[in-house]
């Protein structure tokens, strides 16, 4: 088992690791949009806030060394389902290899953000 850590996307929020690799899978841990250099959530919009959420799944999956190609599972959360479609639409230019995904919408997210994105990778 290795955890995995990178200045390039933001430091855990709570007493997890940004991802742990064990047997040749990546388990990455939910990426909300913090600005990993502010060290807060600086985007305001869904968009921003799917876009930074991204960059900072693909800088913790470049620290393991793989990267976007090799993501066999998502878990997506919004705080509100009605941001599903603009979220898609940030999501998919990302996500190109479509992995399978669950989308939930929950009641609210840790610093108060608008979506939250899980993945796990095979190495
Ligand atoms: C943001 C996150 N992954 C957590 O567990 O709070």
């Amino acid at each position: 088992m290795k955890v995995i850590h990178t200045d390039q996307a933001p430091a855990a929020v709570g007493p997890y690791s940004q991802a742990i690799e064990a047997n040749g899978v990546l388990y990455c841990s939910g990426q909300i949009a913090i600005n990993p250099a502010e060290g807060k959530i600086v985007a305001t919009t869904i968009e921003e806030q799917a876009e930074q959420c991204c960059r900072n799944v693909e800088a913790v999956l470049k620290e393991a060394g793989t990267d976007m190609s090799h993501v066999v599972k998502t878990t997506c959360f919004l705080a509100e389902i009605a941001d599903f479609k603009a979220f898609n639409e940030v999501y998919a230019k990302h996500f190109i290899s479509k992995p399978a995904r669950s989308c939930v919408a929950v009641k609210d997210l840790p610093a108060g953000a608008l979506c939250e994105v899980e993945v796990t990778a095979v190495l």
